[in-house]
């Protein structure tokens, strides 16, 4: 194998957000996004007040004003410690239905197309759309018919798209940061491409001067609050609804909230919200965004993460080198077993290996005297061989490659996992330090957890079967430990 890449994977499977994903890691640090912002510094809602700002007061009255809510609603909004928040009227029962929002009161690309930019938006991906739609309602101002929405929204959350270049810097040697910063990327692209061919030729609709940092609040936006697993529909903001914040105690799987149709006689579509634990009156309704998201992810797109070790996640990355002389044949059997020329894979912490990865890497690293199992007439059965060790050489090989690589992610961090255990136990970490910690602990934990993996693997190796005993074995060649017999040849 000549060589085995190992680098951060776009992953964005998302409940609450987007369906976005990222490319390639940007090699350094520069951030073409200059947020101004004091390092550290936070304008995202900060601990309770107890006064309701007059902006949520007034988005309160335009929601009655249309009848969505009404005194039987059972819930209102509030200040919390995650910002904004939804808290109960009344004892809720568990599944209980606490918010239905009729489709015209969504955001979603259809909301584009049938709106004023709606013919000059055709053909842009739906969070673009979106995004634009954002920007520009949030620029109209007393223009907008969504202003009281609008207004509501922070200017930003402590997802790491908003970190400035000193904060992006406690992430050095992290997949977060390369994630983040591919991520980064990818929305300035798509502006510069939207600005070029929809905003700069429609000055008629556009006439503000729309800049990259309104696109990525745009962008922060629809990562941290749009609906992305509805039936039908790509990705949707529905106001109120997305005043619910996450809880991590909250640990059921089903989802909180469904599309449905609005009664029998009605080709009406409703959004409907249901909480997923019995609340207190007084208390905050609460859902679990998603339980299948790492940490990394959730600071991407939240700007929080959790404590549970679970979500300490590090993905490998795996390629056939295009290099490799086998490439084509080992591209065929990976393709025939539902995998491609890359494989991502994601080490959760405490968790074995994925089941895909050592036949992978085992058929990564064939070579050799062991090629011959690449020939056509292995086809059908090389992968049930590749699931067990092929050969000592193989192994070691696959041994050596994981933990070389393993060495030298941990070296690009500038912290070890104790110093790390010692900053996180001070009190008083601003937020986003705290993120910032927590992350790359994490990802130093799971890669200390493959090298310790693949170092037993390499303590072990004397003590495995290889495929030449199990063949001799099962042409019954072979002695009862495995041992050849002196007569026998290459089988
Ligand atoms: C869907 S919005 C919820 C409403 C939001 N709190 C607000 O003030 O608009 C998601 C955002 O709320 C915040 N949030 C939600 N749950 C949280 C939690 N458990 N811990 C910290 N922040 C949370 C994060 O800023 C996240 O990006």
């Amino acid at each position: 194998m000549a060589t085995t890449m190992l680098a951060f994977s776009p992953l964005s499977n998302s409940t609450f957000s987007t369906p976005f994903k990222t490319s390639k890691n940007p090699q350094n640090l520069t951030p073409f996004l200059a947020l101004r912002r004091n390092p550290f510094s936070i304008r995202c809602f900060q601990s309770p007040e107890t006064t309701i700002p007059t902006q949520v007061q007034t988005f309160w009255g335009w929601l009655s004003d249309r009848g969505i809510i009404s005194a039987k609603t059972p819930l209102k909004p509030g200040i919390v410690s995650e910002g904004l928040g939804l808290l109960a009227q009344k004892n809720l029962a568990k599944n209980e239905v606490v918010l239905e929002m009729p489709k015209k009161f969504w955001i979603s690309p259809e909301t584009v197309s049938a709106s004023e930019i709606g013919s000059v938006c055709n053909g842009l991906k739906p969070w673009v759309s979106v995004a634009l739609f954002l920007m520009r309602e949030k620029m109209l101002g007393d223009a907008s018919s969504w202003k009281p929405y609008i207004d509501i929204l922070p200017d930003c959350t402590n997802s790491t798209i908003y970190w400035s270049e000193e904060e992006l810097s406690e992430l050095q040697g992290s997949q977060l940061l390369n994630t983040t910063l591919g991520v980064k990327d990818l929305v300035a692209n798509e502006f510069a491409k939207l600005e070029e061919e929809v905003i700069v030729p429609n000055r008629g609709l556009f006439p503000f001067d729309m800049t990259l940092n309104d696109f990525v609040w745009a962008f922060g936006i629809l990562r941290s609050r749009a609906f992305t697993r509805l039936e039908g529909q790509s990705l949707v903001l529905i106001p109120l609804a997305d005043l619910i914040n996450h809880s991590p105690d909250i640990t059921v799987q089903d989802y909180a909230y469904e599309i449905r149709g609005a009664g029998l006689f009605s080709r009406e579509l409703l959004f409907s919200l249901k909480t997923p634990v019995p609340v207190k009156a007084g208390d905050q309704v609460l859902i679990q965004y998603d339980l299948n998201k790492s940490n990394a992810e959730l600071a991407l797109d939240y700007g929080f993460i959790e404590s549970r070790s679970e979500r300490n996640a590090y993905t490998l990355t795996l390629e056939i080198p295009e290099s490799d002389p086998f490439f084509g044949d080992k591209l065929d059997i990976a393709e025939s077993n539902g995998m491609g020329e890359v494989a991502y894979f994601d080490i959760v912490l405490d968790q074995p290996l994925p089941a895909l990865m050592l036949p992978y890497l085992r058929l990564l690293a064939l070579s050799g005297q062991d090629a011959f199992l690449l020939e056509s007439i292995f086809r059908n059965s090389i992968w049930g061989h590749l699931e067990l060790p092929i050969s000592r050489a193989n192994e070691e090989l696959i041994c050596q490659v994981i933990r070389n690589a393993c060495t030298a992610a941990l070296s690009g961090y500038t912290t070890t996992i104790e110093e790390d255990e010692k900053l996180l136990a001070q009190s008083d970490l601003n937020p986003r330090l705290k993120i910032a910690i927590g992350v790359r602990l994490g990802e130093k934990k799971v890669l200390q957890q493959i090298d310790g993996v693949f170092k037993e693997r390499e303590m072990e190796m004397g003590g495995f079967e290889y495929y030449q005993e199990r063949r001799l074995k099962d042409l019954g060649l072979a002695g009862a430990q495995g041992e050849k017999l002196p007569w026998i040849g290459e089988v």
